[in-house]
Formats: C-alpha cells, sequence, structure tokens
C-alpha cells in the first residue's frame, strides 16, 4: 500500500481529539483566553468543525505567509480586494488564519508558548469536534553537522540530555509525557521531497531546549561559563546520538499532541551549522527563502492529501480548486480591506 492511500481510504477518520480532562463536562463554557475564542462565545462547531490540518510555527509573520500560500495551491478564494482574518488577533497573544481545512497558528518562542497554545488548540479541536486532525510544527533550527537551508523532518524529539519526554512540574511534583512523532508521518513527508528541491531533506532526532543560548551550548549570549571545548564535546556528543538540530518547541509539541492522541509531525529547516559557528549571519532574504522550505513540503503533503480524497478538482495546469462543499466546508472570511 502506497504512502496516502488509508486502508479505509477518505473514511479513515474515525476519532474526535481525546481531551483528558472530565472537568470540562462539567463547566458551562470554556474560555480558550489566549485565542480569544470561546465556547459560549462562538459556534466553535460551525467556524473549526471542518479543520482536518493544524499548522504551527513561530511567527504570527510565517504563518501568514503560510496561509496565503495554502490559498495559492488549493485556490482558495476570498473575495476581491480583502485579506485573510486573524481570528485571533484580539488575544494579542498568537495569530490564527483558517485556509478551507487548514489552520495556521503562530506559536511564539519556546515550550511555553507552545504549551498553552497546545492546551487551547487541542480543546478547539475537541469543542469542534474535529475528527483525526494532523498537527505540523513548521519550523526554524540551528543543524548538527548540516548547512543552513537544510529541512529536516524530526523522527524524535528530546531534551538537551537525549531523553524523549517532557518534563513538567503539577502541584510540586515531575511528571514525564513521552514526545513520541509519527513515524508514517515523518515517511510520507520525506516521499515529498523532489528530487530536484536545490536542498536536502533529511529524517533526523531533533534536540529541544529551554534556551536559545547557553541552551543550546551557544558561546555568544550574555552569560557563557563553558570553554570552546566543551561547547564542541557537546554539539559532537548530539551528532554521535543521531542529532541533526536544536530548536525550542519540539519536545512540548510531541508530547502534548501525542497525550491527545493526535498525529504530529515537526519540519525544521537548519539557519546555520552549529558545527561551524553560533551567529545567524546570512542575509534577510536568504533566510526568508529557506524559511518557506518547511512550509513547501507541509503544503505537498497537504495537497497531496486533498487531491487523492477528492476534495480538490482540476489539478493540473496550476488550476487547483477546492470541491466545496463536500467534507471540509470553505468557511467564508470575514472580508478586511488592505490598510
Ligand atoms: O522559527 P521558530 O518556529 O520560532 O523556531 C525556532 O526559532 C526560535 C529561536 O530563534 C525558537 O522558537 C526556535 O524553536
Ligand atoms: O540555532 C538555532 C536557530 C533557530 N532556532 C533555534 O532554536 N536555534
Amino acid at each position: 500500500m502506497s504512502f496516502f492511500q488509508e486502508e479505509n481510504d477518505e473514511y479513515e477518520d474515525v476519532s474526535t481529539v481525546m481531551v483528558r480532562n472530565s472537568h470540562l463536562d462539567l463547566m458551562d463554557q470554556d474560555i480558550l483566553y489566549h485565542l480569544a475564542l470561546g465556547s459560549g462565545s462562538h459556534d466553535l462547531r460551525a467556524m473549526f468543525g471542518d479543520v482536518k490540518f493544524v499548522c504551527m510555527g513561530g511567527t504570527p509573520k510565517r504563518m501568514e505567509q503560510f496561509a496565503y500560500r495554502l490559498m495559492e495551491e488549493i485556490s482558495y478564494k476570498i473575495p476581491t480586494g480583502t485579506t485573510l482574518q486573524d481570528i485571533s488577533r484580539y488575544s494579542y497573544r498568537y495569530s490564527m488564519y483558517k485556509v478551507g481545512p487548514v489552520l495556521c497558528i503562530s506559536h511564539g518562542m519556546g515550550m511555553p508558548s507552545v504549551g498553552i497554545l497546545l492546551h487551547e488548540t487541542i480543546k478547539l479541536m475537541f469543542h469542534a469536534k474535529v475528527v483525526d486532525p494532523v498537527f505540523f510544527r513548521i519550523g526554524t533550527s540551528g543543524g548538527i553537522g548540516l548547512e543552513g537551508g537544510t529541512v529536516i523532518i524530526s523522527d524524535e524529539a528530546v531534551d538537551g540530555t537525549l531523553q524523549p519526554h517532557l518534563e513538567l512540574q503539577i502541584l510540586g511534583k515531575t511528571v514525564k509525557r513521552s514526545s513520541v512523532l509519527d513515524k508514517k508521518l515523518q515517511w510520507e513527508l520525506k516521499s515529498l521531497a523532489e528530487p530536484d528541491d536545490p536542498y536536502p531533506t533529511v529524517i533526523g532526532k531533533t534536540v529541544c531546549t529551554s534556551d536559545f543560548y547557553e541552551g543550546q551550548g551557544r558561546m555568544d549570549g550574555a552569560f557563557c561559563d563553558f570553554t570552546e571545548e566543551e561547547r564542541m564535546e557537546y554539539l559532537e556528543k548530539l551528532k554521535f546520538n543521531g542529532v541533526r538540530n536544536i530548536e525550542m518547541e519540539s519536545l512540548a509539541f510531541a508530547a502534548l499532541t501525542h497525550h491527545a492522541g493526535i498525529k504530529a509531525a515537526v519540519v525544521c529547516v537548519t539557519l546555520l551549522d552549529r558545527l561551524k559557528g553560533d551567529q545567524i549571519h546570512y542575509p534577510k532574504e536568504v533566510l526568508d527563502e529557506w524559511q518557506q522550505r518547511p512550509q513547501k513540503l507541509v503544503c505537498r503533503y497537504i495537497k497531496k492529501y486533498l487531491s487523492k480524497r477528492g476534495l480538490i478538482l482540476n489539478n493540473h495546469c496550476g488550476s487547483v480548486n477546492v470541491k466545496s462543499p463536500r467534507r471540509f466546508k470553505l468557511v467564508q472570511q470575514e472580508s478586511e480591506s488592505y490598510d
């Protein structure tokens, strides 16, 4: 059976998202504070019931850019002269865009930020009765023995001591949650790297840290108490253990999606080879182009998924239309003029 050919094909979707909290049933409404949404104030089922993919990345701009890329790729139309609306704009925290069955949300930097967002997004999926969503993180990272511009699909997210779980302090006790990512999804994504992509796409282990500077063995922060030799020893140890990149969200992303029974993948581009330095010195245009590489891969996945299920029509000559309204309603975005 080839990738994307599911046992029950388009009706393979069988389960809604699990929240593991019986207290939610007792609440008369659930306020998703950091998303500026709520089960009492919004019809979450109507707004988000058709979601199939949730894509997250660090910055609002990247996720807006990704939303517009998707619009182009799946010919998702909004009225001429209008823009996509940031659904969470009144939260002043995260930005959220919806393009048909795809939610694009910025997660900020670090595990606390992505963790809060995941709690609320998982509850959003639950309230909206979304069936088997797939979550992606599209990010940037430091490479380990890999040049800038390389795309890495994480096969495992580990902490700075190479442990494959997220440690949380809950009620003064340490709780461990396994950071498991979906293997099949990784290979499906890898299969979408094209031979003429002018950069490699590899699968490998990702170290997730709580800090960009000392936590990632950088010597260019405001503080540094280790030597160049100790730095190299640590980074070489990571390489020896199969680590290909370092970033700051994959562990929480993998652990919390896994805890909710959600299939997830982490796709990051490298912005430098950490074995060669600490500073990110490439021109902005180069970094911008590199940032788009994980987006392209995930976009190919989504497009292929929709095409396979007959949800995109006329998938030839660049002319693509989302078939409406079969499984996915194309929720009309409120129009908003360019300022
Ligand atoms: O580019 P994003 O997705 O934010 O990812 C990486 O970049 C940030 C650090 O510069 C951290 O959030 C890290 O994980
Ligand atoms: O080195 C890097 C680059 C991007 N993001 C990180 O977390 N580390």
